[in-house]
């Protein structure tokens, strides 16, 4: 495995290693040299899902394969023939883009700082993922799973009502841009079906039964991200970008990508692949709680987006995890040969862990603060 990661102070100059952010620590992967290693990835593979609903097991058993091949490589495929249309990816990109282009003001209404769970709006340079820059060149709207908006249906999908802890809605939303809201949920309608088909072909990738994951996935934690990149100035510094170097807090995700290039994928050497737009396609990459519970063999590849293009880049990653309250398990034949069984993590705590100090400005993480990390719970995200 060439994945390591430290919480100790990193060797700057080490020219051996790349940094990234991970969420909550300082971070870094090793490069690979060794003379006789067989090299990293230089592209991205794509793979026709169009099988996705074969009623032959078999023909889902060959993408299954084909999603191994490339989590075991580069973390990161090409999904095409995914079967939603494109009149409904259009409708996601003008329903956005119309967002982008409302007013600040109104924006701002449903900044992400007045929701206890960071979802909501970010303006350009709130975030900042690396530190030597002036902030993310982004404008970005989260929504997620909320157990209390009808639109999520909690009570049919779970067949109960629900937590009584949880009082108000988990989203916030702009009240001159109700259109917004609709748009968001008719996209989410269509990949949350689609994201729970890929859940059981990642279990077949395992020789697992196809639905072995499925008691992990009632009511799972996700998150669905607009986002807007404005084309980076041509005088910007080198290390400008529009979203720093991360590995996702994902189980995993799937991002849309309009016209526009940007995102970019980092090998094991250390170079980083280009990982353009390909029409009809989403982009699928391991997040970091696959890649715990495949001990490393699925791999959380680290990725930044730079638009250079001049153009505005529009992007939506659909970022699927587990229930909170799932316990992340490394799979039997994931173990190294004698490696004892890591024990389990549970997935809400790692989540807050992650977001926390992610959003260190953000006033949740601001009133926990003198709260030590061992006490940290997913509870915080509740709005009392
Ligand atoms: O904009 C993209 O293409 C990718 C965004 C991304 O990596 C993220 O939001 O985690
Ligand atoms: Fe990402």
């Amino acid at each position: 495995m060439s994945t390591t990661s430290k919480t100790e102070t990193i060797p700057s100059n080490d020219e051996d290693v790349v940094y990234f952010h991970s969420g909550s620590t300082a971070t870094y992967r090793k490069i690979n040299k060794d003379p006789n290693s067989t090299g990293s990835f230089t592209s991205i593979p794509t793979i026709d899902i169009s099988a996705i609903n074969s009623p032959n097991l078999q023909d889902r058993k060959k993408i299954a394969r084909e999603i191994y091949n490339a989590c075991t490589t580069s973390g990161f495929f090409y999904a095409s023939n995914h079967g939603i249309p494109e009149a409904q990816q259009n409708d996601i990109f003008d329903t956005m883009k119309h967002f982008f282009d409302v007013d600040l003001e109104a924006k701002m209404e449903a900044h992400a700082h007045k929701n206890a769970a960071m979802r909501g709006y970010e303006p350009m340079l709130e975030t900042q993922l690396d530190p030597r820059t002036k902030g993310d060149v982004k404008e970005a709207f989260s929504m997620g799973d909320c157990v209390i908006e009808p639109e999520q249906d909690y009570c049919g999908q779970t067949g109960h009502n629900p937590p009584a802890k949880i009082a108000k809605p988990q989203n916030i939303w702009p009240s001159a841009t109700p259109w917004f809201r609709e748009g968001m949920y008719r996209y989410y309608d269509a990949v949350y079906p689609l994201a729970m088909k890929l859940v059981k072909l990642f279990a077949l990738a395992f020789d697992l039964e196809e639905d072995a994951f499925e008691k992990d996935f009632r009511f799972p934690i996700w998150g669905l991200r607009a986002l807007h990149y404005p084309p980076l100035p041509p005088d910007s510094e080198a290390n400008a970008n529009g979203l720093g170097a991360h590995a996702d807090f994902s189980w995993f995700t799937m991002v849309l990508q309009d016209k526009v290039a940007g995102l970019e994928v980092l090998n094991r050497d250390g170079v980083w692949i280009e990982a353009p737009p390909k029409e009809g396609t989403f982009v699928v990459n391991v997040g970091q709680y696959l890649e715990r519970q495949t001990n490393g063999k699925f791999v959380a590849t680290v990725h930044r987006v730079r638009n250079k293009t001049g153009e505005r880049r529009y992007s939506i990653p659909f970022f699927l995890s587990q229930d909170s309250d799932a316990d992340i398990e490394v799979l039997e034949s994931c173990l190294e040969p004698g490696q004892e069984k890591p024990p389990p993590v549970n997935v809400g705590d790692l989540y807050i862990r992650r977001l926390l100090p992610a959003r260190k400005k953000h006033p949740t993480s601001t009133k926990y603060r003198d709260v030590p990390e061992e006490d940290w719970s997913y509870d915080f995200l509740y709005a009392k």
